[in-house]
């Protein structure tokens, strides 16, 4: 494998190191120039400002005039401001800017350099007053435990672009005060969908990001975790007050103007539930109480411009309607497509070769699997053959991730522990074998889900 980074003077390559048939194209005009995020983590020891950081970084990209073809740029060692104080450097949603067989072109972009500090907080529990189950989970963003969580979420049609750029700019829009009268537009995300396609994790993951995205704008940055399930306490005198008592924790939190306060409803589903169980009159009255102070308490919160509602449903039919009229984007959240389920089992299958969990074939740890389009079209050309163990290994992934039809992301991820698990002798693992055991277990898996 090439470096990801290569100096100018050196021709483009592609991923596999080969000198591209291209030459290098002028530089763009200015104002033609995509915006590539590269993201800047720094070591948790490092106390320098992240003022101090970008700057190192601009000037870095800026000297070098470089071209990358993937992966983290090193932390370059022959500087040790940046060395001491960079964990890893990493360049986001670089596919606009990409040309000439995947070569991104520094000179050609307009690189924007965001540097974060992960918090090792952990999350802040609030038990409720039954004891039992924590009506709300709060986190300080960026955090280490949603780190990489964005790139392990695989989707197609550009979902996850759409959301941040949705939420971009609703933030913008607010930031610069248009006017809501004249443009309306709200704070709040509907992700509806299936049971295990990424929601919940698509929302903090999208916190997490934003945090990061806006951190010159927002120093700070909170995710409230409510599980609207919880708030339908058993003692029902209980639940009005605790819908109370959260909100007026995020009240405090947004007061802050500094503070970019994320608020994620989980299973948001059960309001309608519970107004509807109230109108029959199987539930208290109570319950529709409940439903409209949340909504009540969502309004309220619209006029604060630091904050972002994410919400999230299995069932989408039995959404309040008064809720779903409230969220600007409500999108579908289906289960993976062929070309996700591919690229899901590839992540695990890296991990399990990184890891020296599979083995078995000469440097197996540093193989590195082609994605789904360049499998199809190595497997498509004419002088295709299976000699290689690679290629030998992505022709079976195919055929693991066409057998794992209807599976969802969260069954998909558990797929390869269960295999492993059903091994003969696991401890030593060829992957053809273990692909093999793959398409086995999946096709349990699958027969035992529900019609
Ligand atoms: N599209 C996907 N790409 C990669 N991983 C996925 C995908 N969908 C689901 N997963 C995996 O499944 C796990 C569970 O997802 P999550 O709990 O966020 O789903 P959900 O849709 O909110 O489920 P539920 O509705 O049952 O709460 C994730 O942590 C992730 O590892």
């Amino acid at each position: 494998m090439s470096s990801p980074m290569e100096t100018e003077q050196n021709p483009p390559t592609d991923q596999n190191g080969a000198a591209s048939q291209h030459s290098p194209p002028p530089p763009l005009p200015p104002e033609d120039k995509v915006l590539v995020p590269i993201e800047v983590c720094l070591k948790p020891s490092s106390t320098v400002s992240i003022h101090d950081v970008r700057s190192a970084i601009e000037g870095m990209l800026e000297k070098r005039s470089l071209s990358y073809n993937g992966g983290p740029i090193p932390v370059p060692l022959d500087e040790p401001f940046l060395a001491d104080n960079v964990q890893r450097i990493c360049v986001c949603d670089a596919g606009e800017g990409m040309q000439n067989d995947n070569v991104l072109l520094f000179w050609q972009v307009k690189p924007v350099v965001h540097v974060f500090q992960l918090s090792e907080e952990g999350p802040c529990e609030d038990i409720s007053s039954d004891g039992q189950s924590s009506s709300f989970n709060e986190w300080i963003l960026p955090a280490k435990e949603f780190d990489g969580m964005w790139e392990s979420l695989i989707y197609e049609s550009g979902l996850k672009q759409r959301l941040l750029r949705y939420a971009a700019s609703a933030l913008l829009f607010t930031e610069k005060a248009v006017d809501p009268f004249l443009v309306s537009w709200n704070r709040i995300i509907l992700l509806h969908g299936p049971p295990g396609t990424g929601k919940t994790s698509l929302c903090k993951a999208l916190a997490q990001k934003l945090s990061i995205r806006f951190n010159s704008r927002y120093t700070q940055a909170q995710l409230v975790e409510v599980n609207a399930h919880s708030l339908f306490s058993k003692w029902f005198s209980e639940s009005g007050k605790l819908v109370a008592k959260l909100f007026q924790k995020i009240q405090e939190m947004v007061e802050e103007e500094s503070n970019l306060v994320f608020v994620l409803i989980d299973e948001v589903e059960s309001l309608a539930a519970a107004r509807k169980a109230a109108l029959s009159g199987s539930e208290p009255s109570d319950s529709i109480r409940v439903v409209n102070a949340l909504l009540t308490q969502m309004d309220k919160l619209k006029s604060s411009p630091n904050v972002i509602i994410l919400t999230t449903s299995n069932i989408t039919a039995a959404i309040d309607i008064a809720f779903v009229d409230r969220a600007d984007i409500k999108a579908y959240v289906g289960p993976p497509t062929l070309q996700a389920r591919y690229e899901i089992l590839r992540s695990c299958l890296q991990e399990l070769m990184r890891t020296g969990i599979l083995t078995s074939f000469e440097d197996c740890k540093n193989t590195v699997l082609p994605n789904y389009a360049s499998a199809k079209q190595r497997m498509n050309a004419p002088n295709f053959h299976e000699a290689t163990t690679s290629m030998q290994l992505c022709k079976q992934l195919v055929e693991t991730a066409e057998a794992c039809e209807g599976m969802s992301g969260r069954s998909l991820r558990k797929l390869p522990f269960l295999a492993h698990a059903a091994l003969a002798n696991p401890f030593d693992c060829n992957p053809i074998k273990f692909l093999s055991s793959m398409v086995d277990t999946a096709k349990r898996e699958r027969s035992e889900l529900p019609d």
